[in-house]
């Protein structure tokens, strides 16, 4: 039987007990990292499952099991939520948002909830925020927070602190004006809104010509990290749009950046551009990592941030939020920058690899990016960060114009043309996905684990020295050795893996959960790879949740 249901405060999700999974990335630091050390590379190999369960959907499975003291949650594409015993795997609630029929979905997929208080939070396709009762799943409010009927929709696990519940919005590729907003988390009233994209006057406003702010992009579709010393927030914002960089000459700030928000206001502190006036449709969404390490003979406040151009960025937190470059490695192949300033981080690029429109441009990495959403883990125990990669990947990309109108794909590119864009040179052909370990403090990659194909697989890494990760189209979910690299266990899932794992304990058992179910851009990479290879491979789609634990 459950215990009653314990509120979860900002003090628990700051020092989260180590037998819980209490937010995205079970820290706000963002390190998908589990204190918990039962299973460990002696034992792993009778890693077995405790339970599984069908959530009766197709598409992309992509939430942690996020687990409160014996409850547990997850969500599926298609706004519904699963309120489960997680030492059993019993059904206590499901909770399911209906959605208009005529939206279409580009990214049929949902990250994951927000615990908070005695609550659990939604952020729905249709650009809803909902507040849920965490023990019957009772609708307790709804906050519509965007019109989906102009391209806004949501993916992403809202992050709960202060009283508030932040969310962004996904429509990088319908001309959307990005934002974040938080929302009091006792009633639903918005507490602020920041674009990502300025006005013209606001600072950084003079980035964009003319009136291109108004569909620029700089979507926001992966949760934030938090520091609670500060209360600043800190965001990805994705790609500018449309692709074609000719179309908004200037920086476009902050499209392709981190930008720190103070959480009280939603006050922007800082920012970092990783690459400005973007045209590979590399969204930098992934929050950076929060890691106070020494570097180079200093202990800094860092911002870790595995890029999707390609390149693994130290960043630094500086007073009143400001944001300093300190280092930038590449981490898979990349031909596009041709210098990084060693001051700023601010790169130049070879413009024979940089798309635009009425050209025909190839560019390593791919439009996919050196990593995707998938997210990258920290391990304190060995210091290493951990990157689910593609590498050697390349695309091609005809730029053509196009015109905004209101709910319609905003891009510059023929959708045949994004559907075939991966071009693959001999070394693609012989491995792709990689799973990567770096010594952050020296900037050395430490060892690699390869794949023949992508990988799309989430990072959990804990405390017993494993780093767990699926994402390859064989539907192998693995376990390797977290300090070594060595493959020690792994488990054919019923679908591909694109969910976050998480671990957690009840009853003094550890148990490593994950969710099974492919879909959306690692099964579109598949149909890119398909149009180069000799082979097609089908991957069967279809969500089930699996929890391990180990056999006795
Ligand atoms: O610009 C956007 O608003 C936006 C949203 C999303 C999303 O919400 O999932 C993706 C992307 N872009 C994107 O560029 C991308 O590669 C991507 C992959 C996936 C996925 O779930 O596999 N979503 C998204
Ligand atoms: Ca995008």
């Amino acid at each position: 039987a459950l215990p009653p249901y314990s509120a979860v405060t900002d003090q628990r999700l700051d020092k989260p007990e180590p037998h819980n999974w209490l937010s995205y990335r079970g820290n706000y630091a963002g390190w998908g990292y589990s204190p918990l050390s039962q299973i460990t590379p002696e034992n792993v190999g009778k890693l077995t499952l405790a339970w599984q369960y069908s959530t009766g959907m197709t598409e992309g499975h992509q939430s942690p099991p996020m687990v409160n003291n014996g409850y547990m949650y997850i969500t599926t594409p298609n706004n519904q939520v699963i309120a489960m015993e997680a030492a059993t795997g019993k059904e206590l609630w499901r909770y399911k948002k209906a959605i208009p029929e005529e939206l279409q979905q580009l990214h049929p997929t949902n990250r994951g909830v927000a615990l908070y208080g005695d609550r659990v939070y939604l952020a729905t396709t249709d650009a809803n925020l909902v507040a849920l009762d965490a023990t019957t799943g009772k609708e307790l409010w709804r906050t519509q927070v965007a019109d989906w009927r102009k391209g806004y929709y949501m993916t992403l696990a809202p992050l709960a602190a202060k009283g508030k519940i932040m969310i962004g919005s996904s429509g990088g590729e319908y001309g959307i004006r990005g934002f974040v907003a938080a929302f009091d988390a006792e009633t639903g009233k918005e507490a602020w809104r920041t674009y990502t994209i300025p006005a013209p006057g606001e600072p950084g406003g003079d980035t964009w010509p003319g009136d291109t702010y108004k569909h620029g992009g700089g979507s926001v579709w992966i949760t934030g990290t938090y520091d609670a010393d500060t209360n600043i927030a800190y965001w990805g914002v994705g790609n500018a749009g449309p692709w074609m960089p000719d179309t908004r000459a200037g920086d476009n700030l902050y499209a392709n950046s981190t930008i720190a928000l103070d959480v009280d206001t939603g006050k922007l502190k800082g920012y970092h551009q990783y690459h400005h006036n973007d045209a590979w449709d590399w969204d930098e969404v992934s929050a950076p990592l929060l890691i106070d390490m020494p570097y180079k003979g200093r202990n800094i406040k860092s911002l870790v941030h595995a890029g999707r151009n390609g390149y693994l960025w130290v960043l630094d937190r500086e007073k009143g939020g400001k944001i300093g470059f300190v280092d930038a490695w590449p981490f898979v192949e990349q031909n596009v920058f041709k210098s990084i300033d060693p001051k700023t981080g601010r790169p130049t690029y070879d413009p024979a690899h940089t798309p635009g429109t009425g050209k025909t441009v190839n560019f390593c990495p791919s439009l996919w990016g050196g990593k995707d959403w998938p997210p990258e883990a920290y391990n304190p125990k060995t210091g290493l960060l951990y990157i689910p990669a593609n590498n050697h990947l390349c695309s091609e990309l005809t730029g053509e114009p196009t015109k905004y109108q209101e709910g319609q794909l905003y891009i510059g590119v023929a959708i045949q043309g994004i559907l075939t864009n991966v071009r693959m040179g001999e070394k693609a052909k012989k491995s792709v996905g990689e799973v990567q370990a770096w010594d952050i403090k020296t900037g050395k990659q430490v060892w690699t684990h390869t794949y023949p194909e992508m990988n799309w697989g989430p990072l959990l890494t804990t405390g017993g020295n494993l780093l767990f990760g699926g994402g390859t189209n064989d539907r192998e979910f693995r376990a390797f050795d977290a300090t070594s690299g060595k493959q020690l266990w792994q488990f054919p899932a019923p679908s591909g893996v694109t969910g976050v794992p998480s671990s957690f304990e009840v009853d003094g058992e550890q148990y490593i959960a994950v969710q099974a179910g492919w879909g959306v851009d690692a099964q579109r990479m598949q149909g890119a790879f398909d149009a180069v290879l000799p082979h097609k491979t089908v991957v069967p789609q279809g969500g089930v949740l699996m929890v391990f634990k180990l056999s006795r």
